[in-house]
């Protein structure tokens, strides 16, 4: 497990309080996302000011799109040195091959490249609901091998999934997993939640942890509670 595997989501409508809490943090403890609240609130600037604290950042736009759209959008991240990105799978394996395609001009430079399979807070019911009569975790595999496929870096899938797809894909194929809930704290709009030392142990590389984090009476010391928690 990487040092650091926690990523905190920042889903703040406030940039400042948003900022008084990233200078409270250490970057050699954690990285940081911001998603569609933040990105549309406060746009490149925010990714700037984030950078300029030597955060990695995931920008957590899960583009989904015509292939065309979706490159131009991924290579647009791109260009503003993210580390991670992200499209859904549902968008298909053409779309998929044209992220990644978008991204070989940058080389070296290109961020970590991953898909969204099935979001974290939906439930085996819910997907009946959109006419997907498995399983979540059969939908999640299926999607992950499309994204294996099209050569991305790897999936966001929940903890609950992550041992299938090592097994599956190999320790290499990078999984980012959310709902992510310590023991005792409030699933809120989660379904498929693991805590952190659970989610570890069953394979997630990068966990991704907002309000737990974020909405705690102490925010840095559930962050660091958290964090020994996984390196003991
Ligand atoms: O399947 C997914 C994909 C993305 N997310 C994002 O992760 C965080 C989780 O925040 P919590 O407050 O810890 O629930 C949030 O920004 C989501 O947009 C996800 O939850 N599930």
């Amino acid at each position: 497990m990487t040092k650091k595997s926690i990523v905190v989501a920042l889903d703040y409508d406030n940039k400042n309080d948003a900022l008084t809490f990233i200078d409270k943090l250490d970057p050699d403890m954690c990285r940081l996302k911001i998603g569609k609240e933040m990105f549309t609130l406060f746009g490149p600037d925010l990714v700037n000011d984030i950078h300029s604290r030597n955060f990695d950042l995931f920008l957590d736009l899960k583009f989904h799109d015509i292939p065309n759209t979706v490159a131009k959008a991924v290579a647009a991240a791109a260009d503003l040195g993210v580390w991670m990105t992200n499209v859904h799978a549902s968008g298909g394996l053409a779309m998929m091959q044209a992220a990644k395609n978008a991204l070989v001009p940058f080389g070296q430079d290109a961020p970590l490249l991953i898909a969204v399979t099935v979001l974290t807070s939906m439930s085996d019911e819910d997907l009946v609901l959109l006419g997907i009569n498995v399983p979540a975790f059969e939908h999640v595999l299926r999607l992950a091998k499309l994204t294996h496929q099209a050569g991305l870096d790897g999936v966001v899938c929940s903890a609950q999934e992550a041992k299938l797809l090592k097994s599956s894909f190999g320790q290499d194929f990078i999984l980012v997993t959310p709902g992510i809930r310590p023991a005792g704290t409030d699933a809120g709009d989660q379904h498929r939640v693991m805590t952190p030392p659970q989610a570890v142990a069953a394979g997630s590389d990068y966990l991704v942890i907002g309000r737990p984090i974020t909405q705690a009476a102490d925010p840095l010391a559930a962050l660091k509670t958290i964090y020994q928690s996984l390196h003991v």
